[in-house]
């Protein structure tokens, strides 16, 4: 409990010395971010291997490109998606300054799921840098080895304070939930997202939910019969 508490403690600490704020200070972690996916892409490709033989192309066009487009895009539009919109003035508002302006939410957890081990972490993590907040990764456990490389080379290209990296399982998972997030973003199962939704309505914490658990899969002549139908 006490890691916990340290770990999102110092996010938040960090969120609150203001620094996340800055549309220089995001944009210059989103490009640490582009430079670590160019010069790890061998290691990212490895470990998605390692865990679940993607192949290749697969593994590259959604998992490196994916990201990789996500963040071109994302810090083309930042600076129009975050500058203030201005609003309709009526009666009450006609002498004042009325616009929409667009407030970081604070501390943002990411749970990813197993199967696009490295973009289903890295897109949700774009999005909160981008908006300003700290963040909290923690990667599915299932793909242990991209799971490791993700806690391995965050450290090293963005703010370690801002942005934390927590490996495990339920237990970890379970532990990081009793703390209070301002958004949490869970990609996985539906059952583990009642879960998920539960902790964070303790603490008022709205989520999104990125749910499955109705995708087709193709079953061949040489595949282990048992090990496909267990799930
Ligand atoms: N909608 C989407 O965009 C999208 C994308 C990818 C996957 N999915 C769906 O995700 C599903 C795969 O998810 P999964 O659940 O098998 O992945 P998973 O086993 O990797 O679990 C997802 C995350 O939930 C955590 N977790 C597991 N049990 C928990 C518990 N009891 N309490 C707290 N946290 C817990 C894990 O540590 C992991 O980080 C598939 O059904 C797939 O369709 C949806
Ligand atoms: C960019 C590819 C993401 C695919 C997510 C699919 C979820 O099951």
């Amino acid at each position: 409990m006490e890691k916990m508490q340290q770990i999102v403690g110092r996010a938040r600490a960090a969120f609150r010395s203001g620094r996340s704020r800055p549309l220089e200070f995001r944009i210059q972690q989103l490009k640490a971010l582009e430079r670590m996916v160019q010069e790890k892409e061998k290691e990212i490709l490895a470990a998605l291997k390692a865990d679940l033989n993607k192949s290749g192309p697969n593994a590259y066009s959604h998992e490196i490109l994916g990201v990789l487009g996500e963040l071109a895009l994302t810090m083309e539009k930042l600076p129009s998606w975050a500058a203030p919109q201005p609003v309709k003035k009526n009666l009450l508002t006609m002498r004042d300054e009325a616009y929409i302006g667009y407030e970081p939410l604070g501390v943002v957890l990411v749970i990813g799921a197993w199967n696009y081990p490295f973009v289903l972490v890295m897109q949700p993590l774009i999005g909160a840098i981008a908006a300003g907040n700290a963040v909290v990764v923690k990667p599915s456990e299932v793909s242990e080895n991209t799971a490791r490389l993700v806690a391995e080379l965050l450290p090293q290209y963005l703010d370690k304070d801002l942005y934390a990296v927590v490996t495990g399982g339920v237990p970890e998972t379970t532990e990081l939930l009793t703390q209070r997030f301002d958004h949490i973003l869970y990609t996985g199962n539906t059952a583990v997202g009642k879960i998920v939704m539960a902790a964070a309505a303790k603490h008022l914490t709205p989520v999104t939910l990125e749910l499955g658990g109705k995708s087709p899969c193709y079953i061949d002549k040489d595949c282990d019969l048992a090990v496909a139908c267990s799930g």
